[in-house]
């Protein structure tokens, strides 16, 4: 190959690249002006600050949970906040025919869906796995069976306004860390189910994106509660990471990683140095060792 060819196909290669990533659109907080979003898990946490970036942004929010008294204070600050409208669904994804419903309360008042935000996640422990078989199936229904329900029920809404479905999964969905066994298979299941339906949509042309989100430690008090004693890290902050995921739904990206190089590098290594990667997430762990043999 001529010295020319040797130069010109990589430096085509960077500008095809270039002319590839300058063409994606850029974030507007505009793009969610008077759009139809249902928020689960919105009574704490993430689920919470979504709602309020959601609200400043002219949105129309639903939010849900079980507890109707937190969801009441997010629904009137959001208001505050100048959401086009904000409402509340309260009850459990436990069962799928609550989840139903809040999609149905969605199409009844809002008159139809832009984005679906699944964010909600059941109680568990962040110890070692103690055998619970009942508890593991119970956080399967929570975690995943109701994201499956609600995605079905919101579907033929979403396919209508060429709107989004954003999953809120974690690095524990993607690594096998310690201490969150039941939590894990949960969140790989998501994985698993929604990547494979984006492949669907794109073989039958429906308009409806998939974006999963690849979050490590967050500072919301559950997870500061269970975890902080035990993990040699400090969390990243809720709010930061609520406008992350709602930027990645907007612009319909494929996966969000937050933050960006403490998923982006553990996920490179786990492809390539497994074992490396189980050793540096022990080493982040405070945990008493037994004595080697
Ligand atoms: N915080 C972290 O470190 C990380 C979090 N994530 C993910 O981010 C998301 C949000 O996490 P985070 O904000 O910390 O969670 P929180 O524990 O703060 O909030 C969980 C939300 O889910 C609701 N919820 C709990 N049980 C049920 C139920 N049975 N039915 C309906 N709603 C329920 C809770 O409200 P109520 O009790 O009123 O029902 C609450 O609104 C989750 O998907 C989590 O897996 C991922 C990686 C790390
Ligand atoms: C490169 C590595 C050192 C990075 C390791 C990051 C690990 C340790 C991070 C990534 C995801 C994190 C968990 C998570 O997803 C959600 C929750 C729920 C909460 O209620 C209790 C804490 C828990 C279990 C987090 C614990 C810490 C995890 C495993």
């Amino acid at each position: 190959m001529g010295r020319l060819q040797k130069i010109l196909i990589p430096f085509l290669g960077l500008v095809l690249a270039f002319c590839f990533y300058s063409a994606r659109e850029n974030f507007k907080p505009e793009m969610l002006k008077g759009k139809r979003v249902i928020v689960t898990g919105a009574s704490t946490g993430i689920g919470e600050q979504m709602a309020y970036h959601l609200a400043r942004m002219g949105a129309h929010v639903l939010v849900t949970a079980r507890t109707e008294a937190k969801l009441q204070k997010v629904v009137e600050r959001c208001r505050e906040l100048g959401a086009g409208s904000a409402r509340l669904v309260s009850g459990s994804m436990e069962d799928m025919a609550f989840a139903k419903r809040v999609v149905e309360a969605a199409e009844a008042e809002l008159g139809g869906l832009d984005m679906l935000i699944l964010n909600h996640v059941g109680k568990s422990y962040f110890s070692y796995f103690d055998g619970d078989v009942r508890h593991v199936q119970k956080l399967l229904d929570i975690n995943f069976l109701s994201y499956v329900a609600m995605t079905v029920s919101a579907l033929p809404m979403l396919k209508q306004s060429g709107g989004s479905i954003v999953v809120v999964s974690s690095m524990a969905g993607k690594v096998g860390f310690p201490f969150t066994v039941p939590y894990s298979a949960t969140k790989f299941a998501l994985d698993g189910f929604f990547s494979s339906l984006r492949q669907e949509f794109s073989i039958q042309n429906v308009n409806v994106s998939i974006t999963l989100c690849i979050l490590s430690f967050i500072d919301t008090e559950n997870a500061v509660r269970a975890a902080a004693d035990v993990l040699l890290m400090s969390p990243a902050p809720k709010e930061e990471c609520a406008l992350e995921i709602i930027k990645g739904g907007a612009l319909r990206q494929r996966e969000v990683y937050y933050k960006y190089a403490l998923t982006k590098i553990p996920l490179l290594l786990r492809d390539w140095a497994a074992e490396l990667l189980d050793y540096l997430v022990r080493q982040h762990y405070h945990v008493e060792r037994p004595p080697a043999a």
